[in-house]
């Protein structure tokens, strides 16, 4: 199968990663500190970049991992970094401070024609609140997404039994669908987008954190669709899963203002764009243009993004069109 190396190496690594995630936010709880753009950072963030680049500079040596992550903050907090180097020890006994700062700069490559893209903890402000967050790996070959992983520690299998078993793997490979594994162990499972034929899965995903994306804009557009359920809120691409495994038929992230000219970053949309694709469904920004990976660390082709079950897509688009044009 194409892409089976890649992907074997890529859910160890992510698995490994998810494990010392959930281990630091048992211990350290809220804990973070503030990055120079004010967004919070942990000691998980910064111990999964460093194991899962260390994993791929092993297996590809020569494939560059454009990470949302850098050393530079870390090497001047030297009690983190030895917390670091301690979560990294208990998978990578040999590992030092300098080796840990050293992987997760592998992480800041030039962009080549193959590259992986990671959020080693996409939704930080959801870790710390203890919601939903994602750690998220994927990989593009000129430009078009191969292979992703949304690994998903907090995510109900069933987002309906809130109660029940948690922690799920996402992984899609090109042109071979989309699976999920629970974290625990287990089978993967192939996973559909919906029709949204049932009235309980006329449902939307939006973010917890308003600023993130443009509420009110977004609720119009869902009312104007048809979605009348009340939405799913959930940090982190951990949204893209719920899209993909059929439990909503629709992820909107429109820009606030919707003139804003500010651009996505690669890594927050990546694992979950190819995701929603192998399950069936279709992600264009909200101009109905396919997302362009081609350029490393921005999505700077794009604005707004809408992930859907693919037979909803073009009504939301004449919807995004028309509140657009009275806004
Ligand atoms: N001020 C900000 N500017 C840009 N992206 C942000 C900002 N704050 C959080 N994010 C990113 O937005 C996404 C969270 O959106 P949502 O609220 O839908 O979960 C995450 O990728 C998060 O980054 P991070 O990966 O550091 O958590
Ligand atoms: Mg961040
Ligand atoms: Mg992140
Ligand atoms: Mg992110």
């Amino acid at each position: 199968m194409l892409y089976e190396r890649e992907k074997q190496v890529a859910i160890a690594a992510v698995t490994t990663a998810a494990q010392l995630c959930e281990q630091v936010r048992r211990e350290q709880g809220s804990l973070a500190i503030a990055k120079p753009d004010r967004t919070p950072v942990t000691v998980a963030d910064f111990g999964a970049q460093a194991i899962i680049c260390q994993a791929l500079g092993e297996a590809f040596p020569n494939d560059p991992v454009i990470g949302e992550e850098d050393s530079t903050l870390l090497r001047t907090q030297i009690e983190q970094l030895a917390q670091v180097t301690q979560y990294v020890q208990a998978y990578l006994p040999k590992a030092t401070p300098e080796s840990v700062a050293a992987w997760i700069d592998r992480g800041n490559a030039q962009v080549k024609s193959r590259y992986w893209t990671l959020d080693p903890i996409d939704g930080t402000k959801g870790y710390i609140r203890g919601d939903q967050y994602a750690i998220a790996l994927a990989l593009v070959e000129a430009g078009e997404l191969k292979l992703g992983l949304l690994g998903c520690p907090a995510l109900p299998v069933d987002l309906t039994q809130p109660d029940g078993e948690r922690g799920v793997l996402f992984v899609a490979v090109r042109g071979q669908g989309a699976t999920m594994i629970p974290l625990a162990g287990g089978a993967p499972r192939p996973i559909h987008v919906t029709d949204a034929s049932e009235e309980s899965l006329r449902r939307f995903a939006r973010s917890i954190v308003s600023e993130h994306s443009n509420p009110t804009l977004q609720e119009a557009v869902v009312q104007a669709v048809g979605l009348t359920s009340p939405p799913w809120q959930l940090d982190s691409q951990a949204k893209y899963g719920v899209v993909a495994r059929g439990e909503a038929a629709l992820y909107l992230r429109l820009p606030f203002p919707i003139t804003s000219e500010k651009r996505q970053n690669t890594w927050d949309h990546a694992a979950g764009v190819i995701m929603v694709e192998e399950a069936g469904g279709r992600v264009t920004d909200m101009y109905g243009q396919p997302l362009d990976f081609s350029f490393g660390a921005k999505l700077v082709n794009n604005q707004g993004i809408i992930a859907s079950n693919g037979l909803i897509h073009e009504a939301v688009l004449a919807a995004v069109a028309q509140m657009a044009k009275e806004s």
